[in-house]
Formats: C-alpha cells, structure tokens, sequence
C-alpha cells in the first residue's frame, strides 16, 4: 500500500504544482491519473518515486517514509517514460538489463551480467513480445517497439509497483491501444499496482480500475470510470460540459 498524507509540492520558482492531497493506492489495482497538460500529474508521479521533492506531506510504502527508505523504494519501483529514455545504439537486452541496476551497488554494475540477470531480462523482453529484437539496437525499433521495452525495463526490476508517465503519448492511437493493453496484462498478471498518467479518457476509460482527476494541482475527481460523467471531465479538463454528457450523468 503506498499512502500520500498531506503532500504538497512547491518548485523553486513558487509554482505550487501538487496542492495538498491525501491518496491511497491498494495494491494490485491500475490507477490512470487523467488532467490538462501542465495539470500536475508528472509531480504527482515523480513524488511517487521520490524524484521531485514534497514541500510538505509525506508518501510511504509499506508503512515505510520513501524519502528514508529511497533505494528500497526505488528498487521495487518501475518507471515507464513517454521519451522511453533507451539508449539508442545499445542492444535491447542491455537497455533492459539498466533495469537491474537499482539492484546493485555501484561497485557490482562494473562486472559482467550474470546469467540468472540475463536470463530475467530475457524473459521481460518475451513477455512483451520482443525476443527476436534482443540483440538489435534499440534506435531500430518503432515507437511502440521501444516502449515495449521501455515495458521490459520496468518489469527486469521485479517491481512491485508500475508508475508510468504518459506511457502511450507518442504512439498512434492503434499501438498506444496494444501497448497499453499489454502493460494492463502484464501488471493483471502479476498483481503489480500500476499508477499511470494518459491524456486518452477513452483509454482511461477502458483499462483503469479507479481514474484520479487533476486540475490546477488539485485532486478534482476520484473515483472507478463509470462516475466519471461530462460534468467531472469537464472539472478536470476545465471545459463545459456537453449536453449527451449530462445525459450520461443523469
Ligand atoms: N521543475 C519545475 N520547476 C518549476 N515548475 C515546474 C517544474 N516542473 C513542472 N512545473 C510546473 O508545475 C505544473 C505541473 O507540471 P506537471 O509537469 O506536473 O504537469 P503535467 O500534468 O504532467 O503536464 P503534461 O501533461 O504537460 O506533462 C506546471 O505549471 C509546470 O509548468
């Protein structure tokens, strides 16, 4: 169980990008924080995995504050990126195996891999349907391709939980639908809580067991897809609602 009490993020410039909220995410379910760009979603997600700094608050899983216990929580925590953040000239397998590297010390990641190491990275890269580009460089896959394993990265970790910003952004509708199908299995499958921000309400719709409305910072609507209706899109899109949607309110 991750808890966030009271966190509140200020940046440097004054900008209070996450007012005050107070989360719960139960393990096991897939969470999609949905909000206008510039909403606050990757502050809320980068918290998460103590990359941005609370001005206020704290997050803790297992009961544990992340900002003490941070390489603990790192290493059980992985991280899906928009920009996938491969390094392009690298094989696949070596872009999955830096998955592992919050495993180890800094001393251990100058020795070779070992295979039980090679063996989890394989495995990644076959569940996301990837074996046969193992060894080709990642700057020769698609888009989608590479987010797959960007997928495979995260899942090298055995994490326990999945925070992944804006995962399918860059994609065609078509793969962002496969890739994130896929990454909805994998995190079904094997029970992993899975917090991911997307700008598709349809695809929020589709895959999310509970959706978390942002606006300005602020927490605007939580709750399972089907209370969200036109008048809380519309809260946290900060549009007018639409007449069919008031209908799907009523
Ligand atoms: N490092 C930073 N320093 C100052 N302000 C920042 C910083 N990062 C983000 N912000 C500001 O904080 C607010 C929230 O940004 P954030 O990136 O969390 O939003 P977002 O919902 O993820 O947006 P997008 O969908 O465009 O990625 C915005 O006003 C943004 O300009």
């Amino acid at each position: 169980m991750i808890v966030v009490d009271g966190a509140r993020v200020i940046y440097p410039n004054g900008t209070e990008a996450l007012q005050p909220c107070a989360l719960r995410f139960a393990p096991g379910a897939f969470t999609v924080l949905l909000g206008a760009s510039g909403a606050g979603k990757s502050t809320l997600l980068r918290s998460l995995n103590g990359l941005v700094r609370l001005s206020e608050g704290r997050i803790t899983a297992e009961g544990r504050d992340i900002t003490t216990a941070l390489r603990w929580h790192r290493a059980r925590t992985g991280m899906i990126f928009q920009q996938h953040q491969l390094i392009g000239r690298r094989t696949v397998l070596a872009n999955v195996l830096m998955g592992r590297l919050g495993h180890h010390s800094a001393l251990r990641t100058l020795l070779p891999w070992s295979l039980a190491e090679k063996r989890l990275a394989l495995t990644a890269i076959e569940r996301v349907g990837l074996l046969d580009y193992a060894l080709r460089r990642a700057d020769q896959l698609s888009g989608g391709q590479q987010q797959r394993v960007g997928i495979a990265r995260a899942l090298v970790q055995q994490p326990s939980t999945i925070l992944a910003d804006e995962p399918v952004a860059s994609l065609d509708p078509a793969t962002a639908e496969r890739v994130l199908a896929q990454l909805h299995a994998i995190c079904r499958q094997d029970g992993l809580t899975a917090i991911v921000s997307l700008h598709q309400l349809d695809l929020a719709r589709r895959f999310a067991d509970r959706i978390i409305g942002i606006a300005g910072g602020a927490v605007v609507f939580d709750g399972p897809p089907h209370a969200l209706g036109g008048a809380e899109t519309a809260r946290i899109y900060g549009t007018t609602p639409q007449p069919e949607h008031a209908l799907e309110i009523a």
